[in-house]
Order: C-alpha cells, then sequence, then structure tokens
C-alpha cells in the first residue's frame, strides 16, 4: 500500500436504516438476521446487534477508562506561531497574563499545527490560490477549484518523518492536511475528500488485490472520482434505491440500469464534469435473485477527452447555495457495461459463472471496516465545523472589542463586548469552539484506535464493543457539532450587525458552507437515531444482566441507574453549580432518565400497535432524539474535562479552559432543565435561577480573556479571510478599503443612460458667494 495512504476518510452514503425489522428496543440477542446485511456495509451493521457476544460483554466498573492526553510531552516550539500584529486589540489582551501561544498548544497538537501553518503558508504564496474579489460566475469556480486540486495534489505536505510514522500517525497527519485545506478552501478539500480520499479508502476497505492498480492510479494522480450513492428520490433510506448492477455470464459482465428519472444518482461531488470514474452503489443481481446494495468501480468518462461513454446519460445539477466550486452531477446507465472484476468484493464476490459468494470469516474486521468506511467522513466533518466554528467566533469576538456603540455617558463609549447581551450571545459559542476542538481531537484519536485494532491480526478484548460505542459517539456528534457550527455562524453573523453581512466578512461563506454538512454523511435528524439505539439497547441489557458493553466508558454509569434516578440535587448557591462534577452528574441522570422515558414510551406504542417501525418513529420527539443529543453534550464534555485536568496544563492555562468548561456545560444544559424538573431531580431546589446566575457570572469573567482565548483558536488571516476579524484589529480601515476598492465602486454604471430621467428642474445647489 503507499505510504500516503490515507485511511481516515470515507464518503460511503449513508446507508442508514429504516427497516421495522431493525428496533431493537425489546429484545437485543434474539433478532440476529442473516448474513448478507453485514456485508452491504450498512449502518445497520451496528443498529443490529450481529455481533452481541453475551459472554463479551464489559461489566464496567463506573469509572471512566482514563483518556490520555497525547500531545502534552510533545515539544512546544511556539517560535513557529507568528506574533500577533499591535493595534487596537491589544486594549483587550493587556487583560491577561496567560501566553496565547501556549494556550493554542492545549488546542492543537504542536506537529498537527506545524503541518497545517506549512499548508497555508504553501498556498498563501500559490499565485492560483488567490482569492478574487469579485464573485466568479460558477462555471469559473468550478474550473478554478479543479485547477486548484490539481496543483494541491502536486504538493508534498506530509512531514518527512511521516513515512516512517504508523498507519494511525500517517492517517493523523493526513488528516491535518486535510484539515488546513477545509479551513482556507473548503471546495477544493470537499472535491479532494470525495474524489480521491474516500475513494481510495472504499478501496482499500472493500475492494481486493485486483483493485490495486485503481488504487495506485488515484496516487498517481491519473483518477479523479465520485462516490453515487444518493437517488433523486431516496437518500436516507439507502435500501429502496434502484439503480442495479445485473450478472450476465455469457460475457462475464455486470449490467447497470437506471430505471427511470427518480433513480438517476444524484448530488455527487465531482460527477458533473469533473471526474473520470464512479464508486457507484446499486443493487447487484445475479440468476434473477437480488443480493442488496454493492459498491463497483464505473469509468464514466474519456480520461482524454472528459466525453462520457456511451450508454451514459451524465451532467451538472446546476447552481447551489454555495460550494460552487463542486460540481455536483447526476448519472443514468442505460445497459452500461462493467467487467465483473469492478464489484468490489472483499465480503462477497460472483463467480464467472454467477454464483454469489459470501466471505464471512472475519466478522472483526468487517464491522471496522463498516466503521471506517462510514465514520471517516463524518469525522472529517466534524473537524471541518470545529474549525469554521471557530473563525466565526473568531471574526465576531474581535468585532466585538472594536465596536463601540452607546456608553454610561456623552463622550464616553463602550465595545459592545462589554454588554452582558452581548456576551451571553456570544461565549456560549466561543465556549463550544473551545470544548469542541479537543473533544474533536481527541475522538479522532480513539477513532482510529479503533479502526488500527481492527486492521490487527491479534484477538483483541471488546473490539466489537468498542467499534459500536464509536460508531454511537461519532452518530451523535456530527449532529451536534454540525448544529452548533451552524447555529454560531448565524449569531455571530448578527453580532457583527449590518457590516456582518458584507461578503467580505467571510461570514456568508462560513455559513453556506455549513449548511449541507446537516444533510450529507448521514442526516443528523436521521443519524442521531444510531445513537439512541444504541443507548437502548445498553440500557436493556442493564435493566436485564446488570451489564453495559461500554468499553470507553461513556455509558457505563448506567449500570448504577437506580442509584443515578433516585438522587436529588442539594443546591444552595451559585459556586454549586460553577463545578464539571457538578455538570456531569446532571448529564448522567439526565441521559438515564432520557432513556428510562424513551424505553417506556417505545414499549407503549409497540403494545399499542405491534410495530417495531412505528414504536421507533413515534418515540423520537421529546425522548429518543433529546437523548442523543444530550449524550453527544455528555461524551464531548468528557472528553474536555480530560483533557484539561492533565496536571502538566499550567494554572492561568487552566482557569481559562475550567471556565469555558463550565460555560459551554451550564448553557447546554439550560436548554435541557425542563426534563430535570419533569423528572424531579430537583426536588424543588433553585436550579434554573442558579444555572442562570452561574451563566452570567461566567460570562462576566470570560469577557476579559475573550480576545486572547480567539488568538489561541484562530487561524492565520489569510486563512480567516475576514475584513472584521483581521488580528491587527484595523476595523474601520479594512471597511473603509472594502467600501473605496471594491470592482466599480465609484465608477458611473455602464447602464447609467437607462435609468436616466430627462427635464429634471436644475436643483444643483450653487455657492452665493
Ligand atoms: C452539498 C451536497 C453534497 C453531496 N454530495 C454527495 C455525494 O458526493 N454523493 C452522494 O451520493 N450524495 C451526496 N449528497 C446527498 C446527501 O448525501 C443526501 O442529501 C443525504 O443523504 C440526505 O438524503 P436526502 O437528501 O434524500 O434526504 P431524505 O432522506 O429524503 O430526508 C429529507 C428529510 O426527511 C427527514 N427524514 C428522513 N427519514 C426520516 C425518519 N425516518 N424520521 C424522521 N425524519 C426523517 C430527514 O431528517 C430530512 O430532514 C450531497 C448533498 C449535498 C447537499
Amino acid at each position: 500500500m503507499n505510504p500516503d495512504d490515507p485511511r481516515f476518510v470515507n464518503w460511503a452514503q449513508n446507508l442508514l436504516d429504516q427497516d421495522d425489522e431493525n428496533l431493537e428496543f425489546e429484545e437485543s440477542d434474539d433478532d440476529f438476521r442473516d448474513e448478507k446485511d453485514v456485508k452491504e456495509f450498512s449502518e445497520e451493521s451496528f443498529d443490529e446487534d450481529y455481533f452481541q457476544n453475551e459472554g463479551s460483554s464489559s461489566e464496567n466498573s463506573e469509572d471512566e477508562p482514563e483518556k490520555v492526553a497525547f500531545f502534552q510531552d510533545l515539544p512546544m516550539d511556539t517560535s513557529i506561531i507568528d506574533d500577533l500584529p499591535s493595534g487596537p486589540l491589544d486594549a483587550y489582551r493587556k487583560r491577561v497574563n496567560f501566553d496565547w501561544k501556549e494556550l493554542k498548544f492545549v488546542f492543537e497538537r504542536p506537529d498537527l499545527l506545524k503541518i497545517k501553518i506549512n499548508v497555508w503558508n504553501t498556498l498563501e504564496k500559490d499565485p492560483l490560490f488567490q482569492r478574487s474579489e469579485e464573485e466568479l460566475p460558477s462555471e469559473e469556480q468550478k474550473r478554478i477549484a479543479a485547477l486548484q486540486l490539481e496543483q494541491f495534489r502536486k504538493y508534498k505536505f506530509m512531514p518527512t518523518n511521516g513515512q516512517k510514522a504508523t498507519v494511525k500517525e500517517r492517517a493523523r497527519y493526513l488528516m491535518a492536511i486535510n484539515e488546513a485545506l477545509a479551513a482556507s478552501y473548503p471546495d477544493v478539500s470537499v472535491k479532494q475528500a470525495i474524489g480521491i480520499l474516500l475513494f481510495q479508502n472504499t478501496l482499500s476497505t472493500l475492494g481486493t488485490e485486483r483493485h490495486k492498480h485503481i488504487i495506485e492510479a488515484i496516487w498517481n494522480r491519473q483518477i479523479l472520482s465520485a462516490l453515487a450513492l444518493t437517488e433523486v428520490a431516496h437518500g436516507s433510506d439507502a435500501r429502496n434505491m434502484r439503480t442495479t448492477a445485473t450478472y450476465d455470464k455469457e460475457t462475464e459482465e455486470f449490467v447497470i440500469n437506471t430505471p427511470d428519472f427518480k433513480a438517476a444518482k444524484c448530488w455527487v461531488g465531482n460527477l458533473g464534469k469533473t471526474c473520470t470514474m464512479v464508486l457507484l452503489f446499486a443493487q447487484l443481481y445475479t440468476n434473477g435473485q437480488c443480493h442488496g446494495l454493492h459498491a463497483f468501480v464505473v469509468p464514466i468518462r474519456d480520461p482524454k477527452t472528459l466525453l462520457p461513454y456511451p450508454g451514459i446519460i451524465v451532467g451538472d445539477i446546476g447552481e447551489k447555495i454555495g460550494l460552487n466550486g463542486i460540481d455536483n452531477g447526476f448519472i443514468m446507465f442505460q445497459g452500461y457495461r462493467i467487467p465483473r472484476e469492478n464489484l468490489l468484493n472483499r465480503t462477497a464476490d460472483v463467480t464467472p459463472d454467477g454464483e454469489y459468494e459470501s466471505s464471512f470469516s472475519e466478522p472483526g474486521k468487517i464491522l471496522g471496516a463498516a466503521l471506517e468506511n462510514l465514520s471517516a467522513g463524518r469525522v472529517g466533518i466534524m473537524q471541518e465545523c470545529a474549525n469554521n466554528l471557530i473563525s466565526a467566533v473568531t471574526i465576531a469576538v474581535r468585532y466585538a472589542a472594536l465596536r463601540t456603540q452607546f456608553g454610561p455617558s456623552t463622550g464616553k463609549e463602550l465595545p459592545i463586548l462589554e454588554y452582558q447581551l452581548h456576551q451571553w450571545r456570544l461565549f456560549p459559542y466561543l465556549s463550544a469552539a473551545g470544548v469542541i476542538k479537543i473533544f474533536v481531537a481527541d475522538v479522532a484519536m480513539d477513532y482510529l484506535n479503533a479502526v488500527e485494532m481492527s486492521n490487527t491480526d491479534t484477538a483483541i478484548d471488546n473490539l466489537r464493543e468498542t467499534i459500536s460505542e464509536i460508531h454511537a459517539i461519532i452518530s451523535a456528534s456530527k449532529p451536534l457539532i454540525s448544529w452548533t457550527c451552524r447555529d454560531a455562524i448565524q449569531e455571530c453573523r448578527e453580532a457583527c450587525g449590518g457590516h456582518g453581512y458584507l461578503k467580505a466578512t467571510r461570514l456568508g461563506e462560513l455559513r453556506n458552507t455549513v449548511d449541507p454538512c446537516v444533510s450529507y454523511e448521514g442526516d443528523n435528524n436521521v443519524l442521531v437515531q444510531q445513537t439512541s439505539n444504541w443507548l437502548l439497547r445498553q440500557w436493556v441489557s442493564v435493566l436485564k444482566t446488570g451489564t453495559v458493553q461500554s468499553p470507553l466508558g461513556t455509558c457505563s454509569f448506567l449500570i448504577k441507574h437506580g442509584e443515578i434516578l433516585s438522587s436529588k440535587l442539594q443546591l444552595t448557591k451559585v459556586e454549586d453549580v460553577k463545578n464539571l462534577d457538578f455538570i456531569m452528574d446532571c448529564y448522567r441522570w439526565l441521559i438515564t432518565y432520557l432513556l428510562q422515558i424513551t424505553h417506556e414510551k417505545r414499549t407503549r406504542v409497540f403494545e399499542a400497535t405491534q410495530c417495531k417501525f412505528t414504536a421507533r418513529n413515534n418515540s423520537q420527539v421529546y425522548a429518543a432524539a433529546v437523548l442523543s443529543k444530550a449524550y453527544g453534550e455528555y461524551v464531548a464534555l468528557s472528553y474536555y474535562q480530560a483533557r484539561i485536568s492533565q496536571p502538566k496544563i499550567k494554572k492561568d492555562l487552566k482557569f481559562v479552559l475550567v471556565n469555558i468548561g463550565l460555560l459551554y456545560g451550564l448553557s447546554t444544559l439550560d436548554k435541557h432543565l425542563v426534563y430535570l424538573y419533569q423528572g424531579r431531580y430537583d426536588n424543588n431546589q433553585p436550579l434554573a435561577q442558579l444555572v442562570k446566575d452561574a451563566i452570567l457570572d461566567l460570562c462576566g469573567v470570560i469577557k476579559d480573556f475573550a480576545v486572547p482565548l480567539v488568538d489561541s483558536l484562530a487561524p492565520s488571516d489569510f486563512v480567516l479571510n475576514s475584513i472584521l476579524g483581521r488580528a491587527d484589529g484595523k476595523l474601520y480601515e479594512s471597511i473603509q478599503a472594502e467600501f473605496f476598492n471594491n470592482p466599480n465602486a465609484m465608477s458611473r454604471p455602464k447602464w447609467w443612460r437607462e435609468i436616466k430621467v430627462d427635464n429634471v428642474p436644475n436643483l444643483k445647489i450653487t455657492s452665493k458667494l
């Protein structure tokens, strides 16, 4: 395998289970299904307890495993970070004693930051990556993004020690390179993710020896691909997709057909204009029998001419709300033939004479491959959204520190950052940015560990349970983070007032880039159901056997469910709630309570309808959906708490980290208070009031370090690319430059004659002198 092999991202699209057979709320181990379903690499592999083995259930202690900070021992050379230019933001920067560069190394692993800085410095100098002043037509955006991708592929960003590093470390380096690209050129990053990284990853996990030459061609820059799952009439519901690949034993080929327009593959990135090959998901038929969705490599355009081959109708879907550098396309096949070998056959194959054969020997490895296929792209989205969230809050906080409005007396205006209402709007998102940045970095390592474990030949305890738990974590986290980022960007736009609406702030681009993240790689509202189903299985297990399968410890507390649900709050003062342990206790109670009411509701609906499908669907609102959200927040906070508890973190930095952890925790908990009252956890204590008082106290504390905090989170000005977010604080200078220098700012419009009014009385003011 190529040493640059990125085993970290995948675009295996949304093989989401919506089957009524798939409801596991009562019995979790008597509903095994046949092997076929697993081999289709659907989320169902996780949704069902195929691999649940009673003997291997981990009887966890309530103590959660220690999550080790993995980079505190790396050399922290702050000289790799440029100093910030002096300017009006210094007034806030001088309020703190901590070194913002040292804080940056809590948020970013030094070696990964170095890689990212190298990417950004290289792109900043490259003429092809200079940004246009004007809005370009979408065709031109596509041309430039395609050229930029070609150029990006030529750079060697992998550090020299990368060749010697483990597969997991190389994957982490590649994630950093991709993160750097996504933060600065999202269109190019998505094109690369789909066209190269995810394609290569799927070939590695679902393909075999016979596909190695295709992987080599990818690395030799001879192929750009697309991943085609979604159809016009079906996205989340992959099982009902209707594109077929029917085996013809006479010619030893598959014949691909699109029955009608509703079954056309669509929204597929790179498909519109640029890719030459497609990774196609189609229903496999042999001898008249359907074997479900399988993956095929399908050449669609002649690489020399970029013209489609006969038997294909392919095109671009047209202009989108954003990301117009990407050519999202549609495709229909009319009796289109591909060789038998183009089936990705790691888990099932078709013999030359048309027999369907499955190989089901290593379920742990297959589940690991499924995790890699389904989750890699989601982890990429989590990183991308974390960085976009940081960009948005950086712009809004720097603007708020510079923008003055009103004041206690004439001539004494206050920066809007000083207003409590403004702090309350922005700081929960600023805190979320810090918490999520750390959470994503650490959960990505756990994800890579699980993938690595599934690729080793030695038997590993709890591997299946670990993989299922990682899948549950990611299925809650991708929605949590993309929704948080979406909401944050809108609040930041509004927090910058009218100027925030200028294109040159970049808030609009950020908004449009993050927007589809809630839909692709698993629609958020569908994806969170994976998490609640996993949690419900743990709940059933704990009720029946007193055990849970939670090797990472994210729900091992359920073993004490009785004690948790009977506990009551004892609160007297605001300091009682300004405590991370208190917040974590509240979350443990909340998750346990939500599990109880969700399970009761699901059981009630099932008893009334005898339909698992209805029971699952009618226990989402005010139950399973909230449960997944609360679990996602809890997991994010527990990773964060584990990291900031590292003794090596300096006291002054810890002060910042603890306060933002508290604000994030309390402001998310604030939205769930109704459940804490409904379940009588508060026992008539003044919980709501104390939480609100604490939030406002924390806003007042964070105000004084908000600017250096964003300095430690923010990328360089080149990456941020916002006239309101510049590190030098030259706010009005950059607004003036934008007004004065925008193309045609002061020229008379070419079409002035069309609006000219004749016979206007002479109203010109003339001087009396
Ligand atoms: C910018 C962009 C790029 C994309 N790139 C690709 C690509 O490269 N390749 C590819 O194959 N696809 C791609 N897609 C498609 C994307 O993967 C799908 O849009 C996504 O899977 C959602 O499917 P859908 O659009 O059919 O929505 P649907 O599944 O029809 O969902 C519509 C709405 O119904 C809700 N819903 C559905 N089922 C349920 C349920 N059981 N309970 C409650 N609510 C439900 C969903 O939450 C959603 O809000 C892309 C999409 C976008 C926007």
